[in-house]
């Protein structure tokens, strides 16, 4: 493709060039065994104080849709289970395939998922900014939710129906009044393990909960994913936004632990 000769939109397998630490030692995501995941029982439960948060805009970054939130304050955070402070939310944002048999960015033994959502938190109570935390071993927690294909989300319309004024790489809109507890399973049983962001700069500064159920959305809904653009409004080609997830990474002799 033009745009990936341009090195504009780069794929994964290439990503190593500019970004070495893409062959690093706690790269995301990963392939997760259930069974060789271990059970320990000192991982209490997540616990999300979403119930004052303020989203602010959705926007169309050129890689995925993202609604960002006021994090000035601790009026939204995750704590508990493998976290040692409690992590500001600043932004979710999804990955998704071309097709509804893969998408998710993490694997469950080999199998992917038509959709991730990730959520992502950075420890204010260490580092004074988002970029400072995003270079730090403990300055991120991401929350992964798989989503699955089939009866439609009574929810995610919301955002759905926001898509068509992201369309194009660069595109903003206000997005008040979200809260995206209302895109939560109903069991928060979780994976963790130590990993990295899963797009350039691939910073090795997040600890993954990734939760065990997945919600379920419709093709339909999913599909209206699919309309969002890779390319801006001034250009020429207009790719469609998909496929945008990073395949699983080496394990490295990680541990990737369970909540009972
Ligand atoms: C430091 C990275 C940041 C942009 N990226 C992210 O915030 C981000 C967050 C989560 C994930 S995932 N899929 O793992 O959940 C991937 C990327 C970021 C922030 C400010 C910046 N200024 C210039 C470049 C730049 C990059
Ligand atoms: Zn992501």
């Amino acid at each position: 493709l033009s745009l990936l000769f341009l090195g504009w939109l780069t794929s994964p397998s290439a990503w190593h060039n500019k970004y070495p630490v893409a062959h690093g030692s706690r790269q995301s995501p990963i392939d997760i065994v259930p069974h060789q995941a271990s059970r320990d029982p000192n991982l209490s439960q997540i616990v999300l104080n979403y119930d004052r948060c303020t989203s602010i805009n959705i926007s169309n970054n050129g890689h995925s849709v993202v609604v960002e939130f006021d994090d000035t304050d601790d009026r939204s955070v995750i704590q508990g289970g493998p976290l040692d402070n409690p992590y500001r939310l600043k932004q979710f944002h999804f990955h998704w395939g071309e097709k509804g048999c893969e998408g998710s960015e993490h694997t469950v033994s080999g199998n992917s998922y038509a959709s991730e959502l990730h959520l992502v938190h950075w420890n204010a109570v260490k580092y004074k900014t988002f970029d400072e935390a995003a270079t730090a071993p403990d300055g991120l927690a991401v929350l992964g939710i798989f989503l699955d294909t089939g009866d439609d989300h009574r929810w995610l319309h919301t955002i759905t129906d926001a898509l068509y004024m992201v369309k194009f790489k660069g595109s903003i809109t206000d997005f008040k009044d979200f809260n995206p507890k209302c895109l939560l399973p109903s069991s928060l049983h979780y994976w963790t393990y130590l990993g990295s962001l899963t797009t350039p700069p691939l910073h090795e500064s997040v600890i993954w909960i990734v939760l065990k159920d997945p919600i379920t959305v419709s093709e339909k809904q999913l599909g209206k994913f699919r309309m969002l653009l890779f390319t801006g409004e001034e250009e020429d080609q207009r790719l469609r936004m998909e496929n945008n997830f990073r395949p699983p990474q080496p394990l490295k002799g990680r541990k990737v632990r369970s909540s009972n």
